[in-house]
């Protein structure tokens, strides 16, 4: 068993495969599949991921693995597994998807120190080497000890390996000193002779305060030093431990919280999930809950089940920097026994958080997409609530959807998969409708009310009474009410597809970005006009630069405007703006939500961000703004997201004591999903967006594959996209088709053009096969300027 296979890290489709290593005497010992390992690939030296061991190779000549850089795998038998299913499924290169699986900080070269975590003897050698210092070289210290003894002693938890990150440690350590047993400190005291002062001293600490204390601590209460307290331990009166300190994002305590009695309709819903859980059976489970229904009670006791049969839960949630209340409700429950992955904790807190999953210190994980491949090895179930938030596909290579990857893991555990939404898509819908997923339901607030009423403003009436403003009238009368009866709103720009751009009054000039086909957002805080797109920013002129005219101004409803405007019209109220300009600095999102939560403002305004998962008890009154505003977006599911926006931002209202109102504001009042979401009713929506679905073939009628081709060269991209036509025209079933090529919706970015081909089919079991012949046909070319992507099941069109 002395071949290692290696998937190294060379990121072409020509080695998108394993390689065979000669292991070394001096790492067969320590070998094992899921590991990181350096080998020489051609003149260089680069890493991989050993994926087994085998007796022999059928090759000749093997090269021989030059080191190893982890001494315990970071990757489980089923990471790797899937990895491979993964890779095969969006197209993507092994070594793509092993990497997305673990924590930044493990794919860059960090240098890596070792650190002792316990007093207990070491070989003679390694006590030497830690007699001056607290942590020593790992590199150093494996040539000269062997990897095989260092890897026995993190085994046994006596060491440990810290990744240095810009010279600042990764991990904390604290030395602590532990006292024994109260009688035996107190036996010891008796038979002190009176002279030994100092000793009488400490002991009489330690009988007084019997828990443990950080050794600088008990040197500055006593006044002692080292020499003092070596006679205590050696009479083990004593003992010293380092243990490890975890940076904690969330310092602040999280009340304890019990599990609820369960509503008639939580206890249905919640039977066949635990039935599935005691069977070990994999089942997919669609629980589709208004909001307010109880969902996240139903994730807990369902978790708590999990965690009392040993095994462990993954909870996915949006984008959990955007819930802190969520994290709150977990904390709560399961106090430490859950480590949080999100992406505003820095790359040293995600390695603290996703170690401890490693080290099987905590059961449970709430995370945002990339936490579905947390290393647990007895998975009991998985939640993904709102199942229907598009941040659950990757956008970058590997293209996956977290929804697949976790029924593949529930498969792989037989365990089932919960997935929640007040509005599920479509696609998950309808699976659940043919008994693909099994339905779940609950219809009612747990706290029986109603949900609050949803008004619907035509915003031309408004113009043709001449308000002028962006508030209705009614708007702004509920506004004033409410902060007169010191209640709270919130209040929802819908700004996808909207923006704020700078316009000729003369000439009707838009000023656009050079490399982009589209027109610049205007920044005010800089002054300044940004593309969205590429990094292109320019200042604001003064004048036009066609027609020179002075008139040039910017259009368009930005956060900051309605800001601006909620000033003019209500100067009293206190306004607190949440958009990504206000929420960039870490901490800001949980820092405003804080101060909105203590009363501090009376109105909320933010875009998307605010529309989820919040709750808070005095908001009686959500104003929407814009409603329709992405309707005209040119992609199929505009009307979908419409109907879920309105329906999750209506959600916060009302969800306590206090009814709650919600004021929809539009120009097209008509239109279904405005409509339907103000009656919040779903099956209608669900009916009416199937039947448009149908006509039009889109999901879930079929299914979908977004090819985009990029050059610099339009002539070229326009080419490439016409073989790719035929090629694939040749191997579709004849049910299948294949739209365009067309230029794409955003025609030209960052100075490359930009093509692309819808395929949409019902059945094309090798499909990813017709894919890979594809980019394997334009290798040469892709290795240059040519740049083809493969989006299944895209989430946007664009
Ligand atoms: N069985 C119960 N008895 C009493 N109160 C409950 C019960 N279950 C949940 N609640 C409370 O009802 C409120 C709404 O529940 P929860 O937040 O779990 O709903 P949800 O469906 O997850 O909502 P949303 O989709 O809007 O986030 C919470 O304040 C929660 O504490
Ligand atoms: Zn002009
Ligand atoms: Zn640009």
């Amino acid at each position: 068993m002395n071949v290692a296979k290696v998937i190294v890290d060379v990121p072409a489709t020509m080695v998108n495969q394993t390689f065979d290593y000669q292991i070394p005497k001096k790492f067969q010992a320590i070998v094992r599949p899921g590991m990181r390992v350096v080998i020489p690939f051609g003149p260089r030296k680069i890493t991989g991921f050993v994926i087994k061991r085998i007796d022999q190779s059928s090759f000749d000549g093997l090269k021989e693995m030059i080191d190893v850089l982890d001494l315990t795998p970071v990757l489980t038998a089923e990471l790797l597994q899937l990895g491979k299913w993964l890779a095969n499924q969006t197209l993507s290169l092994y070594i793509t998807t092993y990497q997305a699986m673990l924590p930044q900080i493990l794919k860059a070269k960090y240098k890596k120190e070792l650190i002792r975590l316990t007093e207990l003897p070491l070989q003679l050698d390694l006590e030497e080497k830690f007699l001056d210092n607290a942590a020593i070289s790992y590199d150093e210290t494996v040539q000269q000890i062997g990897h095989r003894t260092i890897q026995k002693y993190i085994e046994s938890g006596d060491l440990a390996i810290n990744y240095l990150v810009k010279s600042q440690i990764t991990k904390k350590y604290q030395t602590i000193v532990i006292p024994a047993e109260l009688s035996v400190l107190k036996a010891d005291l008796q038979q002190l002779s009176n002279r030994a002062k100092r000793q009488r001293e400490m002991i009489e600490f330690f009988i007084q305060h019997s828990d443990p204390i950080e050794l600088m601590e008990l040197y500055s209460k006593l006044n002692i030093n080292r020499t003092n307290l070596n006679p205590l331990l050696e009479r083990k009166l004593l003992t010293i431990k380092k243990v490890e300190v975890y940076r904690n994002p969330y310092e602040e305590e999280f009340p304890k919280t019990e599990k609820l009695p369960l509503t008639e309709e939580q206890r249905n819903a919640m039977e066949p999930i635990i039935e599935a859980l005691i069977k070990e059976e994999h089942k997919t489970f669609l629980l589709h809950g208004v909001t307010g229904s109880g969902k996240t009670e139903i994730y807990l006791q369902a978790i708590e089940k999990v965690m009392k049969q040993g095994k462990e839960a993954i909870v996915l949630v949006p984008e959990i920097a955007l819930t802190p209340q969520m994290v709150k409700r977990f904390k709560g429950r399961f106090g430490s026994n859950v480590a949080v992955l999100h992406s505003a904790l820095s790359v040293g807190e995600k390695y603290d958080e996703w170690r401890k999953i490693q080290q099987k210190e905590v059961q449970v994980v709430v995370g945002a997409r990339s936490a579905i491949f947390a290393p647990f090895e007895n998975l009991g179930i998985i939640i993904i609530d709102e199942e229907h938030e598009t941040t659950y596909k990757q956008e970058e290579t590997p293209r996956y959807h977290a929804r697949d990857v976790a029924i593949k893991r529930g498969e792989y555990n037989n365990c089932p998969i919960i997935l929640g939404s007040a509005t599920p898509t479509l696609e998950s819908f309808a699976r659940g409708k043919k008994g693909v997923y099994h339905l779940l339901t609950l219809s009612k607030r747990t706290n029986e009310q109603a949900m609050p009423t949803v008004d619907i403003i035509d915003m031309r009436d408004e113009l043709h009474a001449g308000n002028r403003t962006m508030f209705s009238r009614r708007l702004t009368d509920k506004m004033k009410d409410c902060i007169e009866k010191n209640e709270q709103i919130v209040l929802l720009l819908n700004r996808r597809g909207y923006s704020t751009f700078a316009l000729c009054r003369d000439c009707g000039y838009v000023e656009e970005c050079p490399n982009c086909d589209i027109s610049l957002t205007y920044h005010k805080r800089d002054n300044v006009l940004k593309c969205h797109y590429c990094s292109h920013e320019q200042k604001m002129p003064v004048e036009c630069p066609a027609c020179h005219s002075k008139h040039i101004r910017f259009f368009g409803t930005g956060t900051e405007k309605v800001e601006e405007a909620l000033t003019k019209i209500i100067p009293e109220a206190r306004v607190i703006r949440m958009d990504v300009d206000t929420t960039r600095k870490k901490g800001a999102h949980e820092r405003l939500l804080r101060k909105f939560s203590n009363h501090e403002a009376d109105i909320l305004l933010g875009t998307q961000m605010i529309a989820k998962g919040l709750d808070f008890e005095n908001v009686t009154l959500v104003g929407v703004l814009a409603a329709d505003s992405m309707l005209h977006l040119p992609d199929f599911r505009s009307s979908e997201k419409t109907f879920q926006l309105i329906t999750q931002v209506s959600g916060r209202a009302g969800r306590h004591e206090l009814t709650g109102e919600v004021i929809v504001q539009t120009y097209t009042p008509d239109h279904y999903s405005i409509e339907l979401a103000s009656k919040y009713d779903f099956q209608r929506f669900y009916q009416e967006e199937m039947n448009i679905r149908r006509s039009f073939l889109y999901p879930p009628y079929v299914f979908l594959a977004l090819l985009t081709i990029t050059h610099e060269n339009e002539m070229k991209v326009y080419e490439v996209s016409q073989k790719i036509r035929s090629l694939l025209e040749n191997k579709l079933h004849a049910q299948s088709s294949i739209l365009g090529p067309t230029p794409s919706p955003i025609a030209r970015m960052k100075n490359r053009y930009r093509y692309q081909m819808m395929i949409k089919y019902r059945n094309e079991p090798f499909l990813q096969q017709y894919m890979e012949e594809v980019l394997e046909q334009f290798a040469e070319e892709r290795k240059k300027d040519l740049q083809i992507i493969v989006d299944i099941n895209p989430n946007h069109l664009m």
